[in-house]
């Protein structure tokens, strides 16, 4: 059998594999940087040549993927795998691109390798080498396994124009795999259009989705071209597909059965060339099951589906995660960007997330405006993660965090009689009639450690936020409003639902949605 080859400017990794490799009577030859490959396959006979290739990125004297698209010249089936210390999906995207086998992110587990090597020489022996190509968005990370396996699925979707199913919690990253899936795909020159079933009302869907003719309703005034239309040579998203109203699932079915629509009030059909990717974060199977959801319509739309893991499932990826978005947060707002202190993260890394990864995108501008130093401690945290953390967190790091940098969680708001806190709270107490139950302001507001009120600081951050020109900055910011206001509540009615909502004023539904909504089922 040919070599193996390695290229590697790293001893120890050559020596890792080339004794592993040997264990399983694999022969292999070893290379520091790209160059002395390049030369070798020039002068070493065809019956020397690789078997496979095992290169490095990074190396003095050349990148791995140049080397990979030099020798792909050559050796257009030879498998090439790719390791990298960047297991962002860049390295992934740039080496399935380059028609790398598959890639291996570092520091990799030895066992996997090897089985990778030996599928790979399986997959050479049969000389059926697949060329894989493009995944998926750079800005898009993960090193957890499950994300790993998503990005693969990405990479062979590549070269597909299939119809996509992706699935899982809200916030766990759909539109991002769709846009990846876009961005990557023989289409990518095309629009990327997304549409958000369940954020639009009934009566306004079809006519968004299809568009309408002149005169087709009350206020169509002129003709105006639907989704559809304006995804037209590219990928039409459709997020939250499972609310998607069962008279209009017969009509998204017929479009993709038949290639073509009819506008609202129009009669000659409009040729649909786009491809769907739809999302959902419910059970699909489930509203079927129910009645609720077209079974035709589901098996149209699962010709492949991608599950995108809950964050909780993949806390590895939460330090990661954090230190992008405390980078990218500061990138917004034109400031340094902060730091973690190990037990802060230790403490994040515990928590559920129930809104996932847009939860802790959130939280990390939030601690970008309002932690008060420029390295972040357990007590800057939010109050929900405060709250929501403790068993997670404990049971995650080796040793339990020093009594002085965690309590237990800590209501919101005290009673004016009880003392502050051991933990200061990274905002103050609104002043809500909520706290002593006599219907009176708890006039008393809990240090924030920066002796800023709960008013100046939602002040500061609202300033940031306009001057940092979001256009979502009345959504942050009522969020964070009820957020804290149903927490609140919840402290002081010991979590009984009910009775929070009769305090504040409000419907027990309207709490229950809300609760949802805020992504605080946990409380
Ligand atoms: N793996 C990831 N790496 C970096 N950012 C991510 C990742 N996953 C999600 N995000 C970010 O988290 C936020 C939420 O992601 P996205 O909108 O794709 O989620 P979703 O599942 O479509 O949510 P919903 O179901 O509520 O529509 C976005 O700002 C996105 O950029």
């Amino acid at each position: 059998m040919k070599p193996i080859w390695i290229v590697d400017d790293d001893q120890s990794i050559r020596f890792v594999l080339e004794k592993a490799l040997l264990r399983e009577n694999l022969p292999t030859r070893s290379f520091t940087n790209p160059q002395e490959v390049l030369k070798a396959l020039t002068d070493a006979p065809e019956s020397e040549g690789p078997q496979i290739l095992v290169s490095d990125i990074r190396m003095p004297g050349g990148s791995g993927l140049e080397l990979l698209e030099r020798v792909k010249e050559k050796l257009p089936g030879l498998p090439v795998i790719i390791m990298t210390a960047f297991s962002d999906l860049d390295s992934a995207v740039s080496a399935f691109q380059g028609g790398a086998f598959e890639y291996l992110p570092k520091p990799f587990d030895l066992p996997k390798a090897v089985e990778l090597i030996h599928r790979a020489v399986e997959e050479s022996q049969r000389e059926e080498v697949a060329i894989e190509s493009v995944s998926a968005a750079p800005e898009m990370l993960g090193q957890a396994p499950a994300m790993q396996d998503v990005f693969r699925a990405i990479g062979r979707l590549s070269q597909s124009n299939v119809t996509v199913l992706i699935t899982g919690e809200s916030g766990s990253g759909k539109e991002l795999v769709a846009r990846a899936l876009h961005k990557h795909s023989p289409r990518a020159s095309g629009p990327f259009v997304a549409i958000n079933t369940a954020a639009i009302p009934k009566d306004l869907l079809e006519s968004e989705l299809f568009g309408h003719e002149r005169g087709a309703f009350t206020g169509a005034q002129t003709m105006r071209r639907g989704r559809f239309e304006q995804a037209e040579g590219g990928t039409l998203f459709l997020d939250e597909i499972g609310d998607m109203p069962f008279d209009l699932q017969t009509r998204l079915l017929r479009v993709l059965s038949d290639g073509h629509f009819y506008r609202v009030g129009g009669h000659s059909a409009v040729k649909a060339n786009v491809r769907v990717i739809a999302a959902t974060h419910q059970n699909l199977e489930q509203r079927v099951k129910e009645g609720v959801f077209r079974e035709d319509l589901f098996h149209r739309l699962n010709v492949i589906r991608l599950r995108l893991p809950a964050l909780r499932e993949r806390r590895e990826d939460v330090a990661m995660l954090t230190r992008y978005f405390l980078q990218q947060s500061a990138k917004q707002l034109g400031v340094e960007p902060k730091r973690i202190a190990d037990s802060a993260l230790r403490l994040l890394s515990g928590f559920d997330f129930p809104g996932n990864v847009r939860q802790l995108e959130n939280v990390c501008h939030w601690l970008t405006v309002m932690a008060p130093a420029q390295v972040i401690e357990v007590k800057d945290l939010p109050p929900e993660v405060l709250a929501g953390a403790g068993a997670g967190a404990v049971a995650l790091s080796e040793s339990p965090p020093p009594a002085a940098e965690w309590s237990p969680p800590v209501p919101l708001t005290m009673p004016p009689a009880m003392p502050a806190p051991a933990v200061a709270l990274p905002i103050a107490v609104p002043e809500m009639p909520v706290a002593n139950g006599l219907g009176v302001p708890a006039t008393a507001p809990v240090a924030d450690g920066t002796g800023m009120s709960w008013e100046g600081g939602l002040r500061r951050e609202a300033q940031m936020l306009l001057e940092a020109g979001r256009h979502d900055v009345w959504d942050v910011l009522t969020r964070r409003f009820e957020t804290l206001l149903i927490q609140t509540a919840l402290a002081n009615t010991r979590g009984r639902r009910i009775e929070a909502a009769q305090k504040l004023g409000i419907g027990r539904n309207t709490i229950t949605r809300k609760i949802q909504e805020l992504g605080l089922d946990d409380l």
